[in-house]
């Protein structure tokens, strides 16, 4: 590997408590919320085909109909509370709040700049109401912050000229004191969520985007940050020169997760998921599939299998209200979780071998094994490969410890679970495994001769 100055300054995990807490959270909610609420997705009467928080850049919106928007911005069914409520009893453990999204406008009154809330007819703090009423609720917030800022007359996607350059010095100090700001009026903030950094103009900001960093770690000891935030000097992102994650986790599963152990590459990561396909903010006519708890679910549960965070994401109407679809999702995944919570939280991956049935988990303090049934098999025999010198004992409901699954083996290191449901299974359940490791002897399974 080659010396760099702005590559990653660590290789491997982090392994401080905060970063621990982190990796065990499982579930989390991000929140996509801002004026681009207001048009919801139409302009005039036309609908929008994009992502409705991308509605400025749509041909169809007059920039500067679309930069008067704050002007009628008065969520008054806005209830933070009501919220974080919501967020805890679906499960979730931290989320991430979107302070201010490409279109520049702050949801927390900024002093370096007149485009934000305290300027709106609303005028209070949105973003001082969350990260309370979060904390209040026992959930760690962490901040959303883009780097595109479409408002600022500094901001540029590239540096062509001696012009843009001095104008960009300016952006860099903005963005410098807007992080600053936050961080020095939201010190409970757990970590941040950078995005919009994948501009030239950004990239060739290394040293400056290092240094800031590094600045803000140290107003917040173990604060988080993910790979978005910065590249190298090279012009590498989230993996540097040398293929080094640079930050903390990896960011890059925006509405994807890895499908194998080995996509991951030994980092902490997020998946970050949209309920229909892709909308981030409100948009008022959700076109295509719109997932299911089934399906949420299990993008949870197979997350928390390959070592991850599944991050789902609302986004709240310009009125201040969860819409019905999410909130009914909502209390579907929190009813799964009130049952089933232990096989996602402090859980990771099981160096089993994936079976078709589902996924399994394994608690990483506990050791306690879980298999995340998904998929029935007409057999009712799950199968279940374990390693060398494991020998699985005992399998029962988790949520019926007295029930007692037969395990028949029916190979070296190879089993059958057999468990055929008494009612038809709707939702997504949960066999736990107990094991015992012994050097024992070979078995009786002779390998054929091929
Ligand atoms: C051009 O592709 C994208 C896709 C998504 C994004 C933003 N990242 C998500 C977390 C949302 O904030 C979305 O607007 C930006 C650019």
């Amino acid at each position: 590997s080659i010396t760099l100055k702005h590559g990653a300054h660590r290789l491997g995990k982090r392994t401080d408590k905060q970063m621990q807490t982190w990796r065990n959270y499982g579930l989390g909610q991000f929140i996509h919320w801002g004026v681009y609420a207001i048009p919801g997705g139409h302009w005039e009467g036309k609908y929008y085909p994009g992502a409705a928080e991308w509605i400025r850049s749509w041909k169809e919106m007059p920039k500067e109909a679309y930069d008067n928007l704050y002007k009628q911005f008065n969520p008054e069914k806005f209830n933070a509370r009501g919220w974080a409520k919501q967020a805890k009893e679906m499960g979730a453990k931290y989320v991430i709040i979107t302070t201010k999204h490409h279109d520049g406008f702050c949801l927390w009154p900024s002093k370096y700049t007149d485009y934000t809330i305290a300027k709106s007819p609303y005028k209070k703090d949105i973003i001082g109401q969350l990260v309370d009423a979060y904390d209040a609720e026992g959930i760690d917030v962490y901040l959303y912050f883009s780097i595109i800022d479409w408002n600022h007359p500094g901001y540029r996607s590239s540096l062509k000229t001696e012009a843009d350059r001095k104008e960009y010095e300016d952006f860099k100090t903005f963005t410098r004191n807007q992080l600053v700001e936050l961080l020095e009026r939201y010190p409970s903030t757990k970590g941040l969520w950078f995005d919009g950094s994948w501009d030239k103009a950004w990239i060739e900001q290394a040293e400056f985007a290092d240094e800031l960093g590094r600045e803000l770690r140290e107003m917040i000891p173990g604060l988080i940050i993910g790979s978005r935030f910065r590249a190298d000097e090279n012009g590498n992102r989230h993996f540097d020169t040398n293929g080094d994650m640079m930050g903390d986790y990896e960011q890059g599963w925006e509405r994807k997760i890895p499908e194998t152990i080995e996509d991951i590459h030994g980092n902490d990561w997020d998946c970050v998921m949209t309920i229909p396909e892709n909308q981030w903010g409100y948009h008022s006519d959700w076109k295509g599939h719109v997932k299911t708890s089934n399906e949420l679910i299990e993008m949870l549960v197979k997350s928390v299998s390959l070592d991850g965070n599944f991050v789902l994401n609302f986004g709240p109407d310009g009125e201040g209200n969860i819409r019905p679809e999410e909130t009914k999702l909502a209390a579907e995944i929190g009813a799964w979780m009130d049952v089933n919570k232990e096989v996602v939280y402090g859980c990771g991956y099981l160096d089993w071998k994936k079976q078709d049935w589902g996924y399994y988990t394994v608690n990483r303090e506990t050791g306690k094994k879980y298999m995340v049934v998904f998929n029935m098999p007409v057999s009712g025999a799950l199968r279940v490969k374990v390693p060398d010198n494991t020998r699985p004992d005992k399998a029962y409901l988790l949520e019926q410890p007295e029930s007692d699954i037969t395990i028949e083996e029916i190979h070296r290191n190879e089993y059958f679970v057999h468990y055929k449901p008494m009612t038809p299974v709707k939702k997504p359940f949960v066999i736990v495994i107990e094991t015992t490791e012994s050097d024992a002897d070979e078995g009786h399974y002779q390998k054929a001769k091929t």
